[in-house]
């Protein structure tokens, strides 16, 4: 292994047998095809965005690079090691965190959690102590330690999850939905805690989101999935061009008045004084806001980023048409 594959997957598939109700007694089979066909490698100390809708397939492949299921099809190594055999060896090199769920002990203070992964890691304590202070320091866990996780608002909860996972200092770390229902503020923490994981340490991560700042400002590269299948693997921007991704401008004026005429925003919707303006997500807002606000009695003012739904649509719709 180089580590250039670091992570290597070969025509993965994954087919879940289902019994459907058809009748009285009566039952069905039914194949769902959760992964198919799919083949990349991720170089060592990568981060990588891996994104799609509702169902398409992110938790499978991230369950078969855990080693918690097993392939129907294909090759798959995470640090030489194939997952669904040796799947307590790879245990030792890779950390998981689930945004929607914990895998801190629900009753019992954090520091009860992270002593028990010191035992069950077989940590070396100096190691242990090591990197406990840095993800308390970093993670600003420290008047939370002797919190009953239970006690904890979300956003403490995810960074007290994002320093489990890392106490037996894992090469990988799969991150689902890591920002999901954070404020701004916890949000910001845990990005910028990422990315100086990934810069300092180099470790690899893959990153599920549906957050697309998360992606813009943690990955230079992002896989698409979508039906199992993958649909686009590159850059970022490569996507909001596939996608012709769009901006919106949320705009409160004084008072009611016809839509905005500012090229090249489009008004798509309009509420009493307050109007929602498309503009290319390539393209900078400022010279926009400033010609609305040179040519509008401006109140206030806000960029939506597009969400991943919206992304993946349009780069459909796109291909449809070509
Ligand atoms: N254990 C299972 N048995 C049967 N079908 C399953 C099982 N796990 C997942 N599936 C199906 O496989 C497909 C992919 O599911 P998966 O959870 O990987 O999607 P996802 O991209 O992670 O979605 P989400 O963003 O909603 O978490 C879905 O159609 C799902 O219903």
């Amino acid at each position: 292994m180089q580590d250039s594959d670091f992570i290597t997957l070969e025509k993965v598939e994954k087919v879940f047998e289902v019994r459907k109700k058809a009748g009285f007694l009566k039952r069905e089979r039914r194949q769902v095809r959760a992964v198919d066909s799919i083949s990349f490698t991720v170089a060592r100390g990568e981060m990588v965005g891996y994104i799609g809708p509702n169902g398409a397939g992110k938790s499978t492949t991230i369950k078969m690079l855990t080693g918690i299921l097993m392939p129907s099809a294909g090759r798959l190594r995470v640090a030489g090691i194939d997952p669904s055999r040796e799947r307590t060896r790879l245990a030792h090199r890779i950390g998981v965190v689930f945004g929607q769920r914990t895998t801190l002990w629900w009753d019992l203070p954090l520091i009860d959690s992270y002593r028990l992964a010191h035992r069950m890691y077989r940590i070396p304590d100096a190691r242990y102590r090591e990197n406990l202070d840095r993800c308390v320091e970093l993670l600003e866990l420290g008047a939370l330690l002797d919190v009953p996780v239970r006690q904890l608002s979300l956003g403490q909860r995810m960074r007290g999850d994002i320093a489990a996972a890392l106490l037996h200092d894992p090469e990988v770390l799969y991150l689902d939905e890591p920002t999901i229902g954070l404020d701004v503020v916890s949000k910001a923490k845990v990005r910028g805690f990422l990315k100086e994981l990934n810069t300092e340490r180099g470790t690899t991560v893959l990153l599920t989101t549906h957050d697309l700042q998360d992606i813009e400002q943690l990955c230079s590269r992002v896989m698409v999935i979508d039906h199992g299948r993958l649909m686009y693997d590159g850059p970022l921007a490569g996507l909001h061009e596939a996608g012709e991704g769009e901006r919106t401008l949320v705009v409160d004026l004084e008072r009611e008045l016809p839509p905005i005429e500012v090229p090249p925003c489009r008004v798509v919707r309009v509420e009493g004084p307050r109007q929602w303006l498309a503009f290319p997500a390539g393209q900078s807002a400022a010279p926009l806001v400033a010609a609305i606000a040179a040519a509008y009695p401006l109140v206030d003012l806000s960029v939506r980023e597009p969400d991943i739904e919206a992304v993946i649509a349009k780069m459909y719709a796109e291909k449809a048409v070509s």
